[in-house]
């Protein structure tokens, strides 16, 4: 089976290209693709289909606004709605291998169609679309508890801002969630500001475990980051609402990504790398 490994600020992927929707992509086999001692290693799977050949039918619904579907797999083989470093890459790849030219178009993604921005060489922007503020709540790790706000971005997240250094928390198992108020799991993501509109951030992702980026998880970052520095007053639940305007900067174990607030959307923005190419054989 071809491949190409690409990563977005160290969230690294296996690239499969198959444009008839063929594979048998079994959760098993995303598993071993991604394992980092027996596989290639990486952080989830991007299968490159047309929309139209996609099995689901709410993909096939955007061929006309997207030739490509971004069919993401996390690295336990289970399928996610959205990935931003993902659709990063993706895009990359497609313009590399000559099946997209440079400029603006849009990738057919299970949260609908992402407008990406890239040109021949350089950083890739996606229209990561309005992130849904959907209320409180909290994960637990290492025996504590942390707060944040619950949002999605086409898949589930819970931001929470923290008041040590990132560097030193303990991501090596699962947050505890509970699972009535966060029913499909959510990436946790645990943020300190560094700075005006600057966070740096550490990430726990559903179905992956600690990643060194994550692009929806910095847009959820923002969006909280943005809540916490408004101005005290007011029922918490009134931040919930907050309009969310300019750019904020996210650092990340794996580099930084740009996320801007403009017009009720939200853009994410930063390096997307092809990395290798080759057979790998299941
Ligand atoms: N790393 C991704 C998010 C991938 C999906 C996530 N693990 C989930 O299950 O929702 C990103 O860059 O957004």
């Amino acid at each position: 089976m071809r491949f190409v490994k690409g990563h977005g600020t160290e969230n690294d992927f296996v690239i499969l290209p198959d444009p008839g929707g063929d594979l048998d992509l079994a959760p098993a086999v995303v598993a071993a693709l991604c394992d980092r001692r027996a596989g290639l290693g990486a952080d989830g799977v991007l299968r490159v289909v047309r929309a139209k050949a996609a099995v689901e039918p709410a993909v096939r619904a955007q061929a006309d606004a997207a030739e490509w579907f971004m069919d993401y797999r996390n690295a336990d083989g289970g399928v996610a709605e959205m990935c931003g470093n993902g659709v990063r890459v993706f895009a990359r790849y497609l313009v590399d291998a000559g099946l997209a030219a440079p400029g603006e178009w849009s990738v057919a993604t299970r949260s609908g169609p992402r407008r990406v921005r890239l040109g021949a060489t350089g950083d890739v922007s996606v229209d990561m679309g309005p992130p849904e503020r959907l209320g409180f709540g909290t994960a637990t790790l290492g025996g504590r508890e942390y707060h944040g706000v619950r949002i999605s971005v086409g898949n589930p997240h819970l931001a929470c801002r923290v008041t040590d250094p990132v560097a030193g928390l303990d991501l090596t198992r699962p947050p505890g969630l509970d699972a009535a108020v966060f029913p499909a799991g959510a990436n946790v993501e645990l943020f300190r500001p560094v700075g005006e509109r600057h966070v740096e951030m550490r990430v726990y992702e559903r179905g992956s475990g600690e990643t060194r980026s994550c692009g929806t998880g910095a847009v959820a970052t923002a969006v909280a980051a943005a809540m916490a520095a408004a101005p005290p007053g007011g029922a918490p639940e009134s931040v919930l609402g907050l309009p969310l305007a300019g750019e904020w900067t996210v650092d990340v174990p794996g580099g930084t990504v740009v996320v801007a607030f403009a017009g009720g959307t939200s853009e994410l923005r930063g390096p997307a790398v092809l990395v290798a190419e080759g057979d790998v054989r299941l």
